[in-house]
């Protein structure tokens, strides 16, 4: 059969434009739809953004902690909008870059909703069908809000990038990697930041004892973290939002955000219609080559709900590619992941927990909290949390967890050492860099604990 293109990508995100770039640069036809803007999520309302927020909410410290060091600065006021409209102009040229070099690669790019028709067929918002002898689902997720009445009157994640005003009083619901970035950045910008969490610790599935000293930090930094506690009650009172949490607490704010969690973009796409196998909540069905029930048909990313990163969304484009078009079976490695939470205190972890290596085998635990000396100096109490889990049997390192500052830098690093399967005498043996915060994972000499 004659099909219009060999690949047609649903959604122009981290995951689409890296399959659909990849397969163009090999001579295919490619093309991707795009219903909204090029980048998807991470360009446009996740990563980039988002750290451009963190860069601008941590100047506040920097300000005050310049003054320790000789200079006569004052903080004075954050311009919102100004900084907001800088931002946007950013992402506006990341998204050109995008759509540049999607089409420099050949590929043709359709600004439409794309929705599936059959195995081989894709229908655009404007009526017109295209066939692909393989289609790509990559249509990421988005902000999930519980059923709670009144839940309209708070914002979503999205709608952070484009607030009118900076809110002077602010509420974030859920304590996972998004609700606790925006409350690091809404307190350095100035915000009275409180978060409802329905655990009794922030940052669930982190190394307990890391997530734990972050949340602390957190706390000492002014965030008010109210635990086991949802909202059960949302009123509108004036312009503003007042909440009632589980836990009886109840107070009024200026905006409310719902950080609990997000869902694949799924719903009204024709997946099931087309043959293929949703989860739960609309998770599409893939195997370990991300091929669905319907062999034409492959998804990642976001939308099969495995590891929600950038980054992982990226390398299974590159296995799907080489799958697909270059007879190279190749399945996604998900094991060893580095990843950073843009909290202030940021945290980077690789590995298994300090809770996973207890269950797996009898543990070496090697861990430390100090004052940084650029910290110290200014009589800061914060301490970095540096972790390095150990097998008591191989030496080799099952684990680590750094909470501080460029603890996401340090991590990526740390990512290639546990992949070459390091043991704790290659630490040893390798030399400090002095005087740095990351010379302590090299001179960490006794383990603090051995869990049996
Ligand atoms: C606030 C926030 C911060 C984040 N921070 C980080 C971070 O620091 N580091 C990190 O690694 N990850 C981070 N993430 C996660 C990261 O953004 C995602 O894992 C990543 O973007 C997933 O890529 P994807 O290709 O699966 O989907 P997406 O990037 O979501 O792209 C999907 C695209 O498909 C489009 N689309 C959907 N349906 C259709 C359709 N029917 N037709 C046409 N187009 C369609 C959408 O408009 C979207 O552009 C963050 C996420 C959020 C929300
Ligand atoms: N730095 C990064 O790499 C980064 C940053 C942001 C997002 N992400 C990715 O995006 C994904 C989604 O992040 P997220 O923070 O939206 O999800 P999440 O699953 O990490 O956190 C959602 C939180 O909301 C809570 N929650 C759910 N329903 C609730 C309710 N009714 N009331 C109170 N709390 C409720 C959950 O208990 C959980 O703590 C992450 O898993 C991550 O993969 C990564």
């Amino acid at each position: 059969m004659d099909f219009d293109y060999d690949l047609f990508v649903i959604g122009g995100g981290s995951g689409g434009v890296r399959a659909a770039r990849l397969t163009a640069q090999s001579g295919f036809r490619v093309a991707v739809a795009e219903e909204s803007r090029m980048g998807g999520t991470c360009v446009i309302r996740g990563c980039v953004p988002k750290k451009l927020m963190v860069f601008a909410s941590e100047y506040s410290e920097q300000v005050v902690n310049a003054h320790h060091y000789g200079w006569s600065m004052e903080t004075g006021a954050f311009d919102w909008c100004g900084f907001r409209d800088r931002m946007h102009s950013e992402l506006d040229r990341l998204e050109g870059i995008y759509q540049t070099n999607l089409e420099k690669a050949g590929c043709e790019v359709i600004r439409q909703r794309a929705v599936l028709k059959d195995p081989h067929t894709v229908e655009l918002a404007d009526g017109t069908t295209k066939t692909a002898k393989h289609i790509l689902v990559a249509v990421g997720g988005q902000p999930k809000v519980p059923p709670i009445e009144n839940a309209d009157l708070g914002i979503v994640s999205d709608d952070v990038f484009h607030l009118d005003a900076l809110p002077k009083k602010m509420l974030i619901v859920g304590g996972g990697y998004i609700g606790c970035e925006f409350a690091g950045i809404f307190n350095g910008l100035g915000s009275d930041v409180s978060m409802f969490i329905r655990g009794a610790q922030i940052l669930r599935g982190f190394d307990e004892e890391a997530r734990g000293h972050v949340g602390d930090c957190m706390e000492r930094r002014g965030i008010t973290i109210h635990t086991g506690c949802a909202p059960t009650q949302i009123e509108k009172r004036g312009d503003r939002v007042w909440v009632k949490g589980s836990n009886g607490c109840e107070d009024t704010f200026d905006c409310m955000l719902w950080a609990t969690g997000r869902r694949p973009s799924t719903d009204g796409l024709g997946l099931e219609e087309a043959g293929v196998k949703l989860e739960r909540h609309g998770v599409v069905c893939v195997d370990e080559y991300l091929q669905t029930d319907v062999p034409s048909i492959y998804a990642l990313g976001d939308c099969i709900g495995r590891v929600e990163l950038t980054p992982v969304a990226i390398r299974e484009a590159v296995a799907f590619h080489k799958t697909v078009f270059e007879g190279e079976k190749t399945a996604m490695d998900y094991d060893l992941i580095p990843t950073a939470t843009f909290t202030q205190p940021e945290m980077g972890s690789v590995g298994l927990t300090e809770e996973e290596a207890a269950e797996q085998e009898p543990t070496l635990v090697y861990a430390t909290a100090f004052r940084p000396m650029q910290q110290a100096f200014v009589g800061g109490e914060e301490r970095v949390l540096f972790k390095l889990l150990v097998s008591k049997e191989t030496d080799k390192v099952l684990g680590i967890h750094i909470v501080g500052p460029h603890a996401g830098e340090m991590i990526q690093y740390l990512g290639i050492v546990m992949k070459m399967g390091a043991t704790k005498a290659d630490f040893d043996r390798t030399c400090a860099v002095h005087p740095t915060i990351a010379e302590e994972i090299v001179t960490m000499r006794d383990p603090v604990r051995l869990i049996d």
